[in-house]
């Protein structure tokens, strides 16, 4: 099934996911003065694939965000929300948006399935974020899905720092899935450790609060490029002997 967000994140030298969020999940304002247009224009100019806006309450988002980035930017945009219903997603889609959160840990796993099935029949792609084995193995036509795990605890608001040691647990396990589009999400708060996310299989990477609080995105992401290239040199330098 032919996804716009997906081939776009998959075919961007750099498969990052930028996040426009207002604030943090202690409340902490992440635009400084910057509209969201501001926000997107940032974005684009360092060549962001596809970009994520939270329209969730809890961080300071409203309806209106999604159809502010998307009047911004022609890139592909997920939309962050507490999605629980099938109307959500028509709303979604007719403000234009290419792809939708569906929160694993906030579904019982019959409303999953339906709200997999009608995003897709709608065009739409599924941005499943999962935090466990179970989660993952319970999400049908996964191929279908940006498959994304949440280093953070959504049940509790996201207050925690994240912990990117899961996603690189459950990596075998979302390969297994059959998604193509494996993905890693919050908390990733610096370019060393989005290099080396990337390193381990991850497709792409979803980084809101870390690229709204650099001083400098470009900075970021040179060092970022960097980190990648010495990981690449390190796993083909030669093993040194037994
Ligand atoms: O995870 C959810 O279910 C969720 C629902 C509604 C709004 C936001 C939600 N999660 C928060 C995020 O998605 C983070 O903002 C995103 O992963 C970026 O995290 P960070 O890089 O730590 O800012």
């Amino acid at each position: 099934m032919s996804s716009r967000f997906i081939d776009s994140l998959l075919s961007a030298d750099r498969p990052l996911i930028m996040e426009v969020k207002r604030r943090d999940a202690h409340g902490n304002d992440l635009f400084e003065g910057r509209s969201v247009a501001d926000v997107v224009a940032d974005f684009e100019a360092v060549g962001s694939p596809c970009i994520s806006v939270v329209t969730g309450r809890w961080f300071g988002g409203t309806g209106d965000m999604l159809r502010e980035v998307v009047e911004a930017t022609d890139r592909p945009v997920l939309q962050k929300d507490f999605i629980t219903r099938r109307d959500q997603l028509h709303s979604a889609k007719s403000l234009g948006a290419s792809a939708v959160l569906l929160t694993a840990a906030l579904l019982p796993e019959s409303s999953m399935g339906t709200l997999v099935t009608t995003a897709l029949s709608l065009g739409l792609t599924p941005f499943v974020e999962v935090t466990t084995e179970h989660e993952i193995a319970a999400v049908p036509e996964a191929d279908a899905c940006v498959m994304a795990v949440n280093n953070k605890d959504i049940t509790a608001k996201e207050r925690d720092l994240g912990d990117v040691e899961r996603s690189l647990g459950l990596l075998p396990n979302l390969e297994r899935s059959g998604t193509r589009c494996p993905v890693s999400a919050s908390g990733i708060d610096r370019p060393e450790v989005a290099a080396r996310l990337l390193g381990a299989g991850f497709a792409g990477l979803l980084i809101g609060t870390s690229l709204l609080r650099s001083h400098s995105l470009p900075d970021w992401l040179a060092a970022f490029d960097e980190a990648r290239r010495a990981g690449a040199a390190e796993s083909l330098s030669p093993l040194p002997p037994a």
